[in-house]
């Protein structure tokens, strides 16, 4: 099985690539892709690393040879926010980054798995779509926007705030990824009754847990190290799904047929063609309820930004390419 990692010189990108490597079982090939030069001595560093995965690096115009034969198509390319800056202001630019890696992925590898980690998730996932749809491979169980930095956040925070060990709990973590649009379970939590001020405090730690990356860094990027962690639990999941292990079930954004959006949230089991069952999360409190519902209209104009870039592309033409907007709690 291979895996390409596109954006593999970055914070994200060198961290989960070290992850793969690490990780994956003995046989598998991993692909880096990024236009900076440095990429193929990325590949070679890597390669001294006793491991039976076999690692290359690739740069400037050898995109088709990272992407030949992949089977799960990794996006981590882009910029990331600085302080002050809402997930939205990266729209522009990255949606023009996912669009073209996204046709040529289309074009060279179209059964692959493709998995955004790219921000604006909510956007990009749609964008990601409307190109593969373009050119007529799009398998909605084979896109994935990769959620699960809010999931292990959740697990996290929730864990420590209950005195277990870190790793025992489970929380579902649904509707997107951007400020009110994450929306963590938590009355589905195994175990434990919060109060709604309990939950409420939690929730919104998970929800600002990036712009207090953010901030922390200083101007020096976003979250890569916990993305990293959180990238390599989701493509492990999608490869043991891919190699037909049963029982596989993780959270990610997908065209799922959910009721409240196009693109949504929510676990569901993965298998050998992509994920092939979306699963109930539960009934949700009378304040859960009124959270997703809040969310609903944000989630959809982001998604509508997304399918707009590419069904209508003069709507951008003359917006710059990245602003300067505060993130929206
Ligand atoms: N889904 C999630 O939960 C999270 C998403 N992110 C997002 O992931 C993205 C990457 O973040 P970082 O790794 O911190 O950024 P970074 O700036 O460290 O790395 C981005 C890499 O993308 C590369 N790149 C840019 N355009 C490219 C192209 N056309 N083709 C190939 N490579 C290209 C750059 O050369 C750079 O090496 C950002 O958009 C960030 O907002 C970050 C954290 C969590
Ligand atoms: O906040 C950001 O810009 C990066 C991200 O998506 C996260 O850490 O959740």
């Amino acid at each position: 099985m291979k895996i390409t990692v596109l954006g593999a010189a970055g914070g994200i990108g060198q961290s989960v690539s070290l992850l793969l490597k690490m990780k994956l079982p003995a046989g598998f090939k991993l692909a880096l892709y990024d236009i900076a030069p440095v990429t193929p001595g990325i590949g070679v560093d890597l390669s001294h690393i006793p491991t039976d995965v076999a690692v290359k690096g690739f740069t400037g115009n050898d995109l088709p040879l990272a992407l030949e034969g992949s089977n799960v198509v990794v996006i981590c390319a882009g910029i990331a926010r600085k302080p002050g800056m809402h997930r939205s202001d990266l729209f522009k630019f990255n949606a023009g980054v996912i669009r073209d890696l996204i046709a040529t992925g289309a074009a060279i590898c179209p059964n692959a798995c493709f998995c955004i980690i790219t921000n604006p998730v909510n956007s990009m996932v749609p964008v990601a779509a409307e190109v593969l749809k373009k050119a007529g491979v799009y398998n909605p169980q084979k896109l994935f926007g990769v959620t699960m930095l809010d999931v292990i956040r959740a697990e996290t925070f929730v864990a420590k705030f209950l005195d277990r060990a870190a790793g025992t709990i489970r929380v579902n973590v649904i509707g997107g990824h951007s400020g009110q649009t994450i929306l963590p379970v938590m009355s589905q939590v195994g175990g434990f009754e919060f109060t709604d001020e309990e939950a409420a405090a939690l929730v919104r730690h998970i929800q600002d847990a990036g712009t207090e990356v953010v901030d922390a860094k200083a101007g020096n990027g976003s979250a890569t190290l916990a993305m990293a962690a959180a990238g390599y639990r989701f493509i492990n999941a999608v490869v043991r799904g891919l190699m037909d292990e049963e029982n596989v079930i993780e959270c990610a954004y997908v065209e799922g047929g959910s009721q409240h959006s196009r693109f949504f949230s929510q676990p569901m089991r993965l298998g050998k063609e992509g994920w092939y069952k979306v699963l109930p999360y539960g009934p949700l409190t009378q304040a859960e309820k009124a959270s997703l519902e809040a969310m609903l209209p944000t989630l959809r104009d982001e998604i509508r930004m997304g399918e707009d870039f590419i069904l209508k592309p003069e709507l951008f033409q003359d917006q710059p390419a990245e602003a300067g907007k505060a993130e929206k709690k």
